[in-house]
């Protein structure tokens, strides 16, 4: 069996503010496997990008993990240390592409010596190496005369197309994780899908896989292998995308595909979560999503310390109403142990029926 890509463990991050802690992360853990597309949904501020930032740790300076593992290959990069990670991860083994091309390019650079730069900075190669690298990475992200671009400036190019270029610097150096933060968002909805196509196109042909984080569930539908789902810092549910569109297993999975206008068949009973996330400098108590869940089932809901257990249809899910001993009620499939499941996670198909 092979080992996935990124094992992230009881992750936990808490910024500090002036009078606050503020826990952006609660042990969360979920595993990407090598060549899937592993997206990460769930309402603004429920902590996607503040996971994103942690696994390469550019978190914002009050930032900090607090607890946990991020096992990239024989790496904790949790734990190691910060020019180690510069020089092995960053860039290298793991890159990032952000919601805005224009804050990753620098306006007074040709997109060339970006390119060139980042592939030196990272690679034992000359600069005519470099060059060629450069060209073929722009190929591969579909702009035309990729040789004749090289020296043009960021300005010179469409927005589109800027994001491409982003996403061409992330690949120059063939890393094992892409991870993407919001890549489409402010783009023009036919340009959108050709970004997603590319990036589709990158995980089938080049041996790298794919963080896609959106508040978009059509986006997931489209593109992702699995996906978790984010509430309030912790990661309600992890399933493979036709789990979560034809049998969701957390109420929040539930709730949030009811609230979104394009979900397909959901679409007659389009109804608003009641209530707002919570406070994270307060998170309630139990499983946070308590408060405005519709079915709570025991008391243990409002207090219980609730594990994520591994399900037989592939996905894993944090909540009471699986749990027999919480809710009698439940007879539906049992939960297996985590090394059972991982047989099913090994070659997660794709939902293409959506
Ligand atoms: N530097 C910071 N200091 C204090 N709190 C922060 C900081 N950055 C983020 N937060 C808080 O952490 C929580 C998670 O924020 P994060 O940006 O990770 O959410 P998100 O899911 O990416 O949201 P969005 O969809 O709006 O991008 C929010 O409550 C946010 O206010
Ligand atoms: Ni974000």
């Amino acid at each position: 069996m092979t080992s996935p890509r990124l094992s992230v463990r009881d992750l936990q991050v808490t910024y500090t503010t002036k009078h606050d802690e503020v826990n952006a992360v609660d042990r969360v853990s979920f595993d990407v496997q090598n060549d899937e597309i592993f997206g990460i949904v769930g309402e603004s501020g429920c902590g996607k990008s503040t996971l994103a930032s942690t696994i390469l740790r550019l978190l914002d300076d009050n930032g900090e993990i607090t607890g946990g593992e991020i096992r990239y290959g024989d790496w904790d990069l949790a734990a190691m240390s910060e020019g180690e990670l510069a020089k092995q991860i960053r860039g290298r083994e793991i890159s990032m592409v952000f919601q805005d091309p224009n804050t990753s390019l620098d306006p007074v650079y040709t997109i060339g010596r970006q390119l060139i730069e980042t592939i030196r900075q990272h690679l034992d190669v000359s600069k005519q190496e470099a060059r060629k690298r450069a060209i073929q990475s722009l190929a591969d992200v579909g702009i035309p005369s990729p040789e004749d671009r090289l020296d043009d400036y960021p300005h010179q190019f469409s927005g589109g197309m800027r994001q491409r270029v982003v996403i061409a610097i992330a690949l120059s150096c063939d890393p094992g994780l892409l991870i993407a933060d919001e890549p489409t968002t402010g783009l023009d909805v036919s340009i959108q899908a050709q970004i997603l196509d590319l990036l589709e196109d990158i995980n089938a042909n080049h041996d790298t896989s794919i963080i896609l984080i959106t508040h978009d569930l059509g986006v997931v539908a489209e593109v992702c292998d699995r996906v978790g789902v984010m509430y309030a810092g912790n990661l309600v549910e992890v399933s493979p995308v036709d789990v979560v569109y034809d049998d969701p297993k957390h109420p929040y999975t539930e709730d949030l595909l009811r609230s979104i206008p394009e979900t397909h068949e959901m679409k007659s009973e389009l109804t608003v979560i009641k209530g707002t996330p919570p406070d994270l400098r307060e998170p309630p108590s139990g499983c946070r999503y308590h408060p405005r869940c519709t079915k709570v089932c025991s008391d243990a809901c409002e207090t219980g310390d609730i594990p994520q257990e591994y399900r037989e249809d592939g996905s894993v899910v944090r909540c009471y109403l699986y749990d027999p001993a919480e809710n009698p009620e439940y007879e539906g499939s049992a939960k297996v142990d985590e090394g059972q499941r991982d047989g099913q996670l090994e070659s997660p198909e794709r939902g293409d029926q959506l």
